[in-house]
């Protein structure tokens, strides 16, 4: 077992995330061409709906469970973000990511806004049954609020396809819009689009792939280390393996695994139930999700849960490069340590987003009727994101700030410019 010295997701020295986005938006007017009117409004959300959501569990007791979903900003088109199941899930993490996803979307050029949802609630506590009857009142309490030109959820952290698919069934229910085109990430069968399940995790290990590039770190034999092996870590894991990396350490919520040699990441893939415990991992170390961050490694890719990078941890983090497949990994003050260890963070609003890009293919399958091929989402996802990924190196080298800074202000300059030519307010 390999230790380090325990750290919590959120210490008293890391201010909490919403607080961050706000912050970050003065820091980012000074740096783009934004009336300060514009920069005041974009600190807040334009709503948040907060609903109770009543379940009967198998045993025959009812629970309620708090639903949220913020919508930030649609100057650019419908909300769209996706609904996370966690433990813990508050109205004010709902805001700060549906603030991301306003950012995501417009760094990709898409035609939407930015929103988030959630419940709180641990979804590993549920058995199948209850999360169906879970996620369908959530979905009847969500009527007045989703649509597909209004806001369009998608799955995020504790949430998959088959959420999705019975979020779809309620709407078709109530309105009998059967385009489905309410939510994104829907398995294939009832409207979704083949290559959204790996989207964010490949778009994560291409951004990858060309930053280490850029920082002349070979992919051939890239040591990576992944936070994470749902459905951002997990894909991440097997492309970079795929294209030719060493992928040495992997982690679910109990711990991670760990072998200098490079983990067999699909043989751990085909596996079920603890990755300690796969068999493709017998012969691989264990260690703890604290110790995987420390790793001295090429490129460490987050791809779990928030707030994993602090201000205690990140003086220790080993890795030459960090790349953000989890939405808010690093907070305000392991990013300032890591600026001044000099050790590059490619943000989250580029380096995940994949998943709503894909979401936007699918968007438009379910809107216009046209199906697409997996090889035409692989290819097209590729050629925006690498487009994405020009446009922050640009930005980066022409305003000469960290690539956070670069990316964000490559979408508030867009977000902004439809508000003015929209001349709605101030
Ligand atoms: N899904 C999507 O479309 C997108 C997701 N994201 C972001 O990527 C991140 C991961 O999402 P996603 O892959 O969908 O989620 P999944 O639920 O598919 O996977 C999450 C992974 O993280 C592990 N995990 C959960 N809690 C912890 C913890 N406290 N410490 C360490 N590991 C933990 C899980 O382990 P276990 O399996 O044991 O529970 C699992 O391996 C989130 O930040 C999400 O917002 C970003 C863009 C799109
Ligand atoms: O696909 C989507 O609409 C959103 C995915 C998401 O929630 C994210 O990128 O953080």
């Amino acid at each position: 077992m390999i230790s380090a010295n325990a750290t919590t997701a959120e210490t008293a020295a890391d201010e909490p995330a919403v607080e961050t986005a706000k912050r970050r938006l003065d820091r980012l007017a000074d740096l783009v061409d934004v009336s300060d009117e514009y920069v005041e409004r974009l600190k807040y959300p334009s709503q948040v709906h907060r609903v109770s959501i009543p379940v009967r569990l198998d045993d025959g007791d009812i629970e309620v469970f708090e639903g949220f979903r913020a919508q930030h900003d649609n100057v650019r088109g419908p909300y769209k973000g996706g609904i996370r199941y966690a433990p813990g899930v508050t109205a004010d993490e709902c805001v700060s990511l549906a603030m991301a996803m306003t950012w995501k979307c417009a760094l990709l050029d898409l035609p939407f806004g930015g929103a988030k949802g959630g419940v709180a609630v641990d979804p590993r506590s549920l058995s199948t049954e209850e999360k169906r009857r879970l996620t369908r009142r959530f979905a009847e309490e969500m009527r007045s609020f989703v649509g597909p030109q209004t806001d369009i959820p998608a799955p995020d952290m504790g949430t998959d396809a088959q959420t999705m698919a019975w979020i779809a069934d309620v709407y078709k229910m109530q309105t009998g819009d059967g385009t489905r085109g309410v939510v994104t990430g829907k398995p294939p069968r009832v409207g979704g689009l083949a290559g959204r399940e790996e989207a964010p995790g490949r778009s994560t290990a291409l951004v990858a792939r060309e930053a280490a590039n850029y920082y002349d770190l070979p992919i051939d034999g890239l040591t990576v280390a992944i936070q994470g092996f749902g459905s951002v870590g997990g894909h991440a894991a097997r492309l970079l393996d795929e294209w030719g990396a060493r992928v040495v350490a992997v982690s679910d919520i109990d711990g991670g695994v760990f072998d200098e040699n490079g983990l067999d990441i699909d043989a751990l893939s085909a596996g079920t139930g603890p990755l300690s415990d796969r068999d493709a991992a017998a012969e691989a170390d264990e260690l703890t999700n604290d110790a995987l961050l420390e790793l001295d490694v090429d490129v460490l890719i987050p791809a779990a849960v928030g707030g994993v990078l602090t201000a205690d941890n990140a003086p220790n983090v080993e890795a030459s490069l960090v790349v953000e497949g989890a939405n808010e990994p690093t907070t305000a003050e392991a990013d300032a340590v890591l600026a001044e260890r000099g050790v590059p963070v490619i943000p989250d609003i580029l380096a995940n987003a994949g998943g709503v890009t894909a979401s936007y293919f699918e968007w438009l399958q379910n809107t216009n009727g046209r199906s697409w091929t997996h090889d035409e989402v692989r290819d097209e996802l590729d050629e925006r994101m690498l487009a994405a990924w020009e446009a922050v190196r640009e930005s980066r080298e022409a305003r000469d700030v960290p690539w956070r800074d670069a990316a964000y202000a490559v979408a508030l300059e867009r977000v902004a410019e439809s508000h003015e030519t929209l001349g709605i307010w101030p």
